[in-house]
């Protein structure tokens, strides 16, 4: 127990130092951010010939995809988000266009249909938020479970990106048995594959 107590102890650490981290950005480095996030993220997307992508609509700190969400539309490309459920559950939308509101944890969500359990398991590619990751694969997310949880339900898991910035890949995420790694990241200046 001692040890699973500590590897909540140093994840806790980790997030709080990479929520410090987001907060410190000024809003230029931010803008510029995103900017180079979406050209990362068309590219990763272009070279799997991906159809259809998960994403997120960003919190105010978090990378923003917003630049990528537009590039995705002009592209046809389908894209589908996340919404929060009971239980800290996932379920995902295919947004109808008609305009977003507030879910729950003040994440903005698109209005459209809630698609049955496991259509997630059928996009070509996942981009996924995180707090961290590491260079051999393992994630943090926000301590809540959601995506764990998400990703432990898929029969066929795509190959899953996590998206983050680049102060934010480090060398050691801890991990407990319900964390599985991620097949790569994306961050403003690279596109990397793990193991
Ligand atoms: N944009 C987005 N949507 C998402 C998630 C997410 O991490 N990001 N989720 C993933 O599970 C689910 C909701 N869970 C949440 C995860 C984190 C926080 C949150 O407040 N996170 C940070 C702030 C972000 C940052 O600093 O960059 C925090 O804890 O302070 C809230 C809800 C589904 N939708
Ligand atoms: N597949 C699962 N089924 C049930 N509970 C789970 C599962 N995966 C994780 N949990 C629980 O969710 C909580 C958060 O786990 P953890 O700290 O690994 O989250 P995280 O990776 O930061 O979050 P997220 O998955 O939202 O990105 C823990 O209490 C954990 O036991």
């Amino acid at each position: 127990m001692q040890q699973h107590d500590d590897i909540v102890r140093e994840k806790r650490r980790i997030r709080g130092e990479v929520r410090a981290r987001r907060r410190a950005l000024t809003p230029e480095q931010r803008r510029a951010a995103g900017e180079a996030l979406t050209a990362r993220l068309a590219e990763l997307v272009e070279s799997r010939g991906a159809r259809s992508v998960s994403c997120y609509l960003p919190l105010p700190s978090e990378p923003d995809t917003m630049g990528f969400l537009s590039w995705a539309a002009g592209r046809g490309i389908e894209v589908l988000l996340p919404t929060s459920l009971e239980g800290f559950r996932l379920g995902w939308i295919r947004p109808d266009g008609t305009g977003t509101v507030a879910g729950a944890h003040g994440i903005t969500e698109p209005r459209g249909e809630l698609l049955p359990e496991g259509a997630i398991g059928e996009v070509d590619l996942m981009l996924i938020p995180a707090s961290a990751v590491d260079t051999s694969g393992m994630r943090l997310g926000w301590g809540l479970g959601y995506f764990d949880r998400c990703l432990d339900s898929l029969e066929r898991r795509p190959p899953v990106f996590a998206v983050v910035h680049d102060g934010d890949v480090l060398d050691r995420v801890p991990a407990e048995a319900h964390d599985s790694p991620v097949t790569g990241a994306v961050t403003p200046t690279r596109v990397l594959f793990f193991g």
